[in-house]
């Protein structure tokens, strides 16, 4: 049977319903949650290396400032759409309040391949990008950091040019920024750090233990690598990676620190293709793999009602946004695999960011140690009320995360009297 929707807006719209009724709330929460409050289109016209003006579309999207100004990532990617960064921008919302942290959400993205582009066409790009975005961004308005294709380099021309703008000193309007301008430690190693503190928390809960535990992670970017090296480095067996390249296996457990020094190598365009420490497969040879656990960390879509029946895992923990459709995510329910959802376990990064923007603020820096801790505490905690929820409610995780997320958000619009 094909799926109803894969169109990523629809999907968020369909969890905000699910949750609003388990919560019993009102039609006029879900009426003011269903679309972002504005969603900004520009035209970003960038000189090209070969003198040619190209023209890239490109959006910022600010979902909910109800509990604080908006937060979330700009995304560069040839599928990028308005609905794409609108529904991102919607996870971010519920992401910022599973996490506790005082932000709305907001999310921005570029329709355009970055890989066929030079570093001083992206530079040009970027910059542009941030004049065109400049009136509806801003420390205290709406904070965008690093996404799918975006880096720190790139936040450090962003901050540049909308200071520039500015006329001033506002390095927090962007997190995710080198450390020499501001940055934070442990912010870009803090979404799949996060990843692998959920997974142990699964494996607890299941009563596995992660010691030998076998894990299989599709994307190898920021996310998907560092989920890898730390699942890793807490025992368990990591034995399958793939990304857009390929997929490696190897089932006496992947040197995940040499395949991150692999991919860093030049040559080598940050893909794992050619690693020697495993099979190669193709992309897709993912879903095939027996593991107790497998992390989807590339892109929405992944786990759906046909990909489902592939996978023989006990736990699923979300690494990247919106991975799996409503139908795959019933399934899973059926076979009572545990899903632990996106909202809450990839909320390391922004949670991370949010200590940037702290720190950004008082202009006092913490240690890698203590920003890990202080990640640790809130994770693990936000991961015991979501779960205590779900057994008290008898609902999905993810249903579990939506109704604290959404309750939170509900308050915060209560008391500035937007809705009843
Ligand atoms: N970077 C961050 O701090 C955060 C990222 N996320 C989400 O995590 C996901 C990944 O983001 P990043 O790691 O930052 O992006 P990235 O650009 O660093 O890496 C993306 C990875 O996915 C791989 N990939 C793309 N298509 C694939 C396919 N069909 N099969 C297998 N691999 C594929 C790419 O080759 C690459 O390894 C996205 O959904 C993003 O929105 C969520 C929270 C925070
Ligand atoms: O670090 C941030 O502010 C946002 C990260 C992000 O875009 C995400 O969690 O999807």
């Amino acid at each position: 049977m094909a799926e109803k929707t894969l169109n990523p807006f629809e999907i968020v719209q369909s969890q905000i319903k699910e949750a609003c009724d388990a919560l019993g709330e009102t039609q006029e929460v879900y009426e003011m949650l269903k679309q972002p409050k504005s969603c900004m289109e520009v035209a970003i016209p960038v000189r090209m290396d070969n003198g040619e003006l190209k023209i890239f579309e490109g959006f910022r999207s600010l979902h909910s400032d109800a509990v604080g100004p908006g937060k979330g990532g700009i995304r560069y990617h040839q599928n990028v759409s308005r609905d794409e960064v609108k529904a991102l921008s919607a996870w971010m919302t519920f992401k910022c309040s599973v996490a506790g942290i005082p932000y709305g959400g907001g999310k921005g993205g570029i329709i355009v391949d970055p890989r066929e582009m030079s570093k001083g066409e992206i530079e040009r790009m970027s910059r542009k990008f941030v004049e065109l975005i400049y009136p509806v961004i801003g420390e205290k308005v709406d904070i965008p950091a690093p996404d799918v294709n975006t880096t720190p380099e790139i936040m450090g021309w962003m901050v540049d040019e909308f200071c520039k703008l500015e006329g001033e000193q506002r390095i927090g309007v962007f997190t995710g920024k080198p450390l020499a301008i501001g940055g934070s430690l442990a912010r870009f190693e803090a979404t799949g750090y996060g990843v692998a503190l959920m997974m142990k928390e699964a494996f607890r809960v299941k009563n596995i233990d992660m010691k030998g535990a076998t894990v299989s992670v599709q994307g190898f970017g920021n996310v998907g690598r560092f989920a890898a090296l730390y699942a890793q480095e807490m025992g368990a067996k990591v034995i399958a990676v793939s990304d857009v390249s390929c997929a490696l296996v190897n089932e006496d457990g992947i040197d995940i620190a040499a395949l991150y020094e692999y991919v860093n190598i030049p040559e080598n365009k940050n893909m794992i293709k050619g690693f020697e420490g495993a099979r190669e497969y193709d992309r897709d040879s993912i879903y095939d793999m027996k593991v107790d656990l497998f992390a989807p960390c590339a892109l929405e879509n992944s786990i759906t009602s046909e990909t489902v029946k592939r996978l023989d895992a006990k736990i699923v923990v979300e690494g990247a946004n919106g991975p799996t459709t409503p139908e795959a995510d019933k399934v899973l329910q059926e076979r009572e695999i545990l899903l632990v959802p996106d909202i809450l376990s990839n909320g390391g990064g922004v949670m991370v960011s949010y200590f940037e923007w702290v720190q950004n603020l008082q202009g006092y820096y913490w240690s890698f140690e203590e920003v890990q801790e202080k990640q640790e505490v809130k994770m693990v905690n936000a991961f015991n009320d979501i779960y205590k929820l779900m057994e008290e409610r008898n609902v999905t995780m993810r249903v579990a995360a939506f109704m604290m997320a959404i309750k939170r958000v509900a308050d915060a619009m209560r008391c500035k009297g937007w809705v009843k």
